[in-house]
C-alpha cells in the first residue's frame, strides 16, 4: 500500500492471487486461487481463523504471521504499489486528529493538499456531520467505524480492500453505508472480507467462500448490486447461503 499512483494505471484491475500459505505451526490454505473481477465487488466469507484477513493482506503485499508461496498480479502486468485503498477491521484513527484530518491523513501523508469539501461532503455522507472538530475519543465505535470509511472512500483508488467494514453499524446505518459504498465505488475493483451473509448477498457481483479446503464459488441473485434489501431472490440467497455456513461451522 505504497504512495503515489503509478501513472496511467487507474483503471481497475483485475487481481489473482495464487499459491498455498502456512502459519510455523499448521498450514491456512493449499494451492488456492483467488480471482478479483475487475470493476466487480467480490465478497470472502469463512469461519473466524480461517484466514481472510491474510488474503486481503497478501493481496496489499503487508505483512502476516505466516509464508506464503505464491503470487499476487494485476491483468495489466503493473504492481499494485499506490492503487489500493484499505480499510482494516480495527479503524486506525489517529487520537490527536479530529475526524476532518483523519479523513484526508491519506492526501497530507502524500504531501498532496487535501480536498476538504470533498472530505466535508463525505463526512456528512457517512452522517458525522455534527463531528468533523471531534477526536475519535469522542465518537462512539460505530461512528470511529464511519470515519474509516469516510477516509476510505476519500481516497480514488482502482483497488479497494474492505476488512468487516460496517460491522459495528446498526441495521438501518449498515444498509445506508453499504449503499453508500456502493455508489462511490462503483466501477472499482474491490474486495469485502464480512461475516454477513445478508451484506453479502446484497453487495457481491461474486461471493467466495474460504475454508480449510479451499475456495469456493457461492451463486449470487440475478439482480445487479447494490441489490434491495427486501429483494425477494436476495433473501433467499442470503437464508440459503447462511443454512450454509452453520453447517459448515
Ligand atoms: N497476530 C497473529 N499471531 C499469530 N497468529 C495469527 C495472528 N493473526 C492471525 N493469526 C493466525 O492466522 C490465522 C488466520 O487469521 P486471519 O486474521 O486471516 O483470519 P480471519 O478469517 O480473517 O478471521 P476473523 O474472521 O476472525 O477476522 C488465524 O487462525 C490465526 O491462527
Amino acid at each position: 500500500m505504497g504512495h503515489g499512483v503509478v501513472r496511467g494505471v487507474t483503471r481497475a484491475p483485475e487481481i489473482t492471487l495464487t499459491g498455498s500459505y502456512g502459519l510455523e505451526t499448521r498450514p491456512l490454505f493449499a494451492s488456492t486461487q483467488m480471482r478479483l473481477e475487475a470493476g466487480q465487488w467480490t465478497c470472502l466469507l469463512g469461519r473466524s481463523g480461517v484466514g481472510k484477513s491474510t488474503i486481503l493482506r497478501l493481496i496489499l503485499g503487508l505483512p502476516t504471521q505466516g509464508r506464503f508461496i505464491g503470487t499476487v498480479t494485476a491483468d495489466d502486468g503493473h504492481p499494485l504499489d499506490g492503487r489500493a485503498g484499505y480499510m482494516a477491521q480495527t479503524d486506525l484513527l489517529l487520537p490527536w486528529l479530529s475526524v476532518r484530518d483523519n479523513v484526508v491523513l491519506g492526501a497530507r501523508l502524500r504531501g498532496e493538499r487535501p480536498d476538504l469539501d470533498k472530505a466535508h461532503a463525505m463526512i456528512d455522507r457517512v452522517g458525522l456531520g455534527a463531528y468533523h472538530d471531534k477526536k475519535p475519543a469522542a465518537l462512539s465505535g460505530g461512528m470511529r467505524q464511519r470515519a474509516a470509511l469516510a477516509r476510505t472512500l476519500m481516497e480514488d483508488r482502482p483497488l479497494v480492500l474492505l476488512d468487516e467494514p460496517f460491522s459495528a453499524l446498526d441495521a438501518g446505518t449498515r444498509a445506508d453505508m453499504q449503499d453508500l459504498a456502493a455508489e462511490v465505488l462503483r466501477g472499482k475493483t474491490v474486495l469485502l472480507v464480512t461475516h454477513d451473509p445478508a451484506e453479502a448477498c446484497r453487495l457481491g457481483h461474486h461471493i467466495k467462500l474460504l475454508s480449510e479446503t479451499g475456495i469456493t464459488s457461492w451463486a449470487v441473485p440475478d439482480a445487479p448490486p447494490a441489490r434491495d434489501v427486501d429483494d425477494p431472490q436476495t433473501l433467499q440467497a442470503q437464508a440459503a447461503l447462511l443454512a450454509y455456513l452453520r453447517g459448515t461451522s
